[in-house]
Order: C-alpha cells, then structure tokens, then sequence
C-alpha cells in the first residue's frame, strides 16, 4: 500500500514538472524577444553557411539539399556577399523565401580583410525591411569588433561573430555582446589554430571555422579546416559549429562528416 502511493506521488510530481517545463518555454517564446521565434525553436542544431558563390540559384538548392532527407539536417544561413548588394532588400527575401534558416552578413572594414562592405545602417534598414524575425547573424571581419557591438545591436543583429584574431580580451568583448541582447559568435582564420578557441568555448554560443581567407566570396573551399571542425566538436559535443566560406552542395557533407553536424 506504501508503494502504491510512494508511486503515485512520483507520478504526480513528474507532470507537475513536465507542466512547468511546458509553461516555461511557452513564456520564454512568448516574452524573450531578443531572438526571432522562428530562432529559438530551431535552437540547438548546428549550422553551415553557404554563400552565393556560385548564383543563389545554386545555393538555394544547397539549402534544400539541407534540409532534405540527405542526413545532413543543420542549419543553413546563406550570405548575402555575392548577392545583388544594389538590390539587397529583394535579395534577402528571396533567400528567405528559399527557407534559409538565417541570414548571414559579411562585415568589412578595409582593415581586417583587404574588402569592404557594409555596416549597421545597411543592417537597420534590412531590419526594418525584412521585419524582426529573420536572424542575422554578423560575421564581423573588423579590426576594432568591440567598436560596432551597441551599433549593431540597435540595428537589429542578432548574433555578433568576431575574429579571434582582432581582439587582445575576448572575455570582455563576449560580456559586451551577451549585455547588448546578442547571441555571442567566435572565429578564427585558417591560418589560427583551433586549440585557440577552447578557452572560450564555454562562453559563445557559436564557434565559426572558416574555410577560406576572410575577404571574399566565391573562393575554394579549404579542405584541411575539417579536421578543426573534428576537433572542436570531439571537445564541445554541444557547441554550435558554423562552416563559412565555398561551403555549397559539393563540400557540405564534408562539413557533415567532419562534426558540423553532431553525430
Ligand atoms: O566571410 C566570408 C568571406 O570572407 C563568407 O561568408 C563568404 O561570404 C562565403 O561565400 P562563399 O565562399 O560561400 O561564396
């Protein structure tokens, strides 16, 4: 008889618990609204950009390849570097129209990177033109990133990636970000080892393995950066993990196997 209400108890206890679960969620989607709610439904899977390299034509197709049954189901963010920048707003809906699960902005600053493109004016007038779901996540190929974090919060980012390279504190830097709303972003070039990242793994929401020289669309996908990818997700099973640069139907499942995807 003891038994029988030491279990019913337990079973009581486990709905409360799953009820509270349910309500939590239900508030966090329902109030928290730094992030898209689009977004933080998908929260958790693992992401894999694309550019236009090679037409968004094609890389619309990647993205269907994406999140077709080819077992490779990650996010895909296109970038809209190789878009028609003159067109921009049009572009950015067509992608999204496309399904891309976000959208990817190449920051440069002549400075970090021999190229420049746009800053957050371009990113609050996309913000008022797209509307407030779409998730743009920044990839910022600045010297100064501690400089632009307020700047692009107020336009509408959602997700601030900074070079490892660019900073002597990144501590500070992610404390920064995390205080202006944004989800935290860390890369490294191809050039930095990825053992690099580590002490910081813990902090960013998202680590970024590039696969090409920071700078340019449309160049060779570099093959010997997945072992970084292996590495990284060997060590942080949980970690989002981004690919970045000539990633599209012929290398996304070198991405996959490498670890982009957790197993
Ligand atoms: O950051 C970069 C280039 O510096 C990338 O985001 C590229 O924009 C990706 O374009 P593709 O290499 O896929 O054409």
């Amino acid at each position: 008889m003891e038994q029988a209400f030491v279990f019913v108890g337990l079973l009581v206890c486990l709905l409360c618990l799953l009820k509270c679960v349910r309500l939590s969620q239900y508030l966090l989607l329902s109030f928290w609204k730094v992030l898209p709610r689009s977004f933080l439904r998908s929260m958790g899977q693992w992401a894999v950009i694309t550019g236009a390299g090679d037409g968004i034509g094609k890389a619309y197709a990647f993205e269907a390849l994406g999140n077709r049954h080819h077992g490779i189901g990650c996010k895909i963010g296109l970038s809209i570097l190789n878009s028609d920048l003159a067109n921009l707003g049009a572009e950015c809906l067509r992608m999204l129209d496309s399904r891309t699960n976000y959208l990817h902005l190449d920051v440069m600053d002549g400075h970090f990177v021999p190229n420049i493109t746009f800053g957050h004016p371009v990113v609050e007038s996309l913000r008022k033109q797209l509307g407030q779901d779409p998730f743009f996540d920044m990839h910022m190929m600045a010297s100064r990133p501690e400089q632009w974090v307020k700047p692009m919060a107020v336009a509408g980012a959602n997700q601030y990636t900074f070079h490892l390279e660019a900073i002597e504190n990144p501590g500070a830097l992610i404390k920064d970000i995390r205080e202006n709303g944004m989800k935290v972003g860390l890369t490294i070039k191809p050039g930095t080892t990825v053992e690099y990242l580590a002490p910081w793994a813990n902090q960013i929401d998202m680590a970024l393995v590039m696969t090409v020289e920071p700078g340019f669309g449309s160049q060779k996908f570099m093959e010997d950066m997945m072992p970084k990818v292996h590495w990284l997700r060997t060590q942080f099973p949980t970690l989002d993990i981004e690919v970045d640069g000539g990633v599209g139907p012929d290398t996304v499942q070198k991405c996959a196997e490498a670890g982009a995807v957790p197993s």
